[in-house]
């Protein structure tokens, strides 16, 4: 429907009631025309864009970058914005609605954990390698490219999460696994009326049934938990280092009950935002390096000049400045998002620039355009693995640090706050690879991404060839 409070804003496409559904269609499969044809008409401006279920804002500017930077979450919500986009309140709860302290415990906790946690990683990483390609001799052998990354960091992530023995089960990681899938299902909830939704979100989501299912797992542990806490205190002997820890301790900070289906919830929550993001992300890189193989020349170079110095550590990790650069260019060019900085105005916005953005509107950053910007990027279609490398590595922007012109992590206090986690565990995995496995494509040429809205769907279809290299 027409938003009469959207018209002072420039739209791409149509504007009128009927018209419009075109133009809504043409954001769902062809998303990445809109956003040049919107950066190229308004520089540094606005326009909106009708989608299926409403309008978004796009802006352009680097003013409006650093709005969105500086704006409290109170006037520019990140939550509210993909809570509202998947329906969380149908599928995963309202408890998740009322605090997000999910999100503090992965800034903190999780974070703080990686060093302590690193030695685990790592095995995890060879272990799940060495059980995905089944290499003999010195046989190439193919492996779904994409299958295997999302089995190799449901691994690690559930080992980093909850330990051994439990993310040795497979039918937690396929949970774990499932999350996304159907979590993100929750986008066909808002196609229902409101009263139709809660029925809605059981037909055509899975996510009740995996909640259930996750409870089931989560209970003897948290009985457990309490138990030890109600005898010995919340800091008792031999209490684990673990996701559910750093949850129930992050409840009880935010002043929320610790609930069986609350942290189920958010188990659920936490493993949809890491797990098909960072394979998907990873399975990128790849594709890429096997189209490059001077580049992957130089980065074993490295990081087998790095291990020779300091071993597998997580400080050995921050010396590889290269392939640091190449999961920062990696992520620039094959997007995982081309609006990964949305936000929804809880109040009427206004803009250093004077645009007025009325309140429940969502507004995103035009990430894909802005990241393909020759004025922001040396020939900025072409991917250079190593432009960001900088010797020794001073002043290097890194893959993890949001700036003026780079976001697949989004920008300001909302951005994602796994890409510490994300980037440790990309960056071992692709040392790990590079040093024991020569890799390519079976067709030389980059494997077609499939963009549905502002989502980028690796080609489910492509296989690596493997070959274990000498020892
Ligand atoms: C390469 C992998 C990843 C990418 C590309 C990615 C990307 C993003 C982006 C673009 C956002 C939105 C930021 C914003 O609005 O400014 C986000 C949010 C989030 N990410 Fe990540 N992410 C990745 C890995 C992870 C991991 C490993 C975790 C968990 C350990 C995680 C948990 C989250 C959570 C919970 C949020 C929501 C934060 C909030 O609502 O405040 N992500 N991520």
């Amino acid at each position: 429907a027409r938003r009469r409070d959207l018209d002072h804003i420039p739209t791409v496409g149509y504007s009128d009631p009927f018209l419009s559904w075109i133009s809504s269609m043409r954001f769902i499969f062809h998303v990445t025309d809109i956003l040049e044809e919107g950066y190229l008409r308004y520089p540094g401006g606005a326009f909106k864009i009708p989608m299926i279920d409403g309008w978004i804002v796009v802006l352009n500017g680097d003013h409006h970058v650093k709005d969105v930077a500086r704006a409290s979450l109170d006037k520019l919500n990140s939550f509210k914005s993909t809570s509202t986009f998947l329906q969380y309140k149908h599928t995963l709860g309202q408890s998740v609605i009322r605090s997000q302290y999910h999100a503090s415990v992965i800034r903190t906790s999780l974070t703080r954990n990686i060093g302590a946690r690193f030695e685990d990683i790592h095995d995890q990483i060879i272990q799940a390698y060495q059980d995905g390609i089944l290499c003999r001799g010195n046989e190439w052998v193919a492996v779904p490219a994409v299958d295997l990354q999302v089995d190799v960091i449901c691994k690690i992530t559930s080992r980093f999460f909850v330990g051994k023995p439990l993310c040795d089960n497979a039918r937690f990681r396929a949970i774990c696994e499932q999350a996304a899938f159907e979590i993100f299902k929750g986008r066909f909830i808002r196609l229902f009326p409101e009263i139709l939704r809660p029925f809605a979100s059981r037909v055509v989501t899975g996510v009740h049934g995996l909640r259930a299912q996750m409870e089931e797992f989560v209970e003897p542990i948290l009985r457990h938990r309490l138990e030890q806490e109600r005898l010995h205190g919340s800091e008792w002997p031999d209490k684990p280092n673990d996701v559910i820890s750093w949850l129930m301790d992050g409840a009880r900070a935010a002043k929320e009950p610790i609930t069986l289906s609350d942290i189920s919830s958010r188990v659920l929550l936490v493993s949809f935002g890491a797990i098909h993001t960072s394979s998907a992300t990873f399975t990128a890189a790849l594709f890429q390096l096997c189209l490059s193989p001077e580049n992957a020349k130089e980065l074993r170079e490295e990081v087998e000049s790095v291990i020779k110095e300091e071993g597998w550590t997580k400080d050995a990790l921050s010396k590889m400045h290269k392939l640091d650069s190449y999961f920062r260019e990696s992520q620039r060019v094959h997007f995982l998002s081309t609006l990964p900085v949305g936000r929804t105005t809880l109040h009427d916005f206004t803009f250093s620039d004077g645009l007025c953005v009325p309140k429940g509107t969502s507004v995103g950053i035009n990430v894909y355009a802005r990241h393909l910007d020759d004025e922001r990027y040396d020939h900025a279609n072409e991917f250079d693995g190593f432009r960001h490398a900088r010797e020794a590595g001073e002043d290097q922007p890194l893959v993890t640090g949001p700036t003026i012109d780079y976001h697949p992590f989004g920008h300001g206090r909302a951005a994602c706050p796994g890409r510490f986690f994300a980037a440790t565990e990309l960056k071992l995995m692709m040392a790990h690879l590079i040093t024991h496995y020569d890799f390519k494509l079976e067709k030389n040429e980059y494997p077609a991404k499939l963009i549905i809205e502002s989502h980028s769907v690796p080609n489910h279809s492509v296989k690596i060839l493997f070959r274990k290299r000498a020892e």
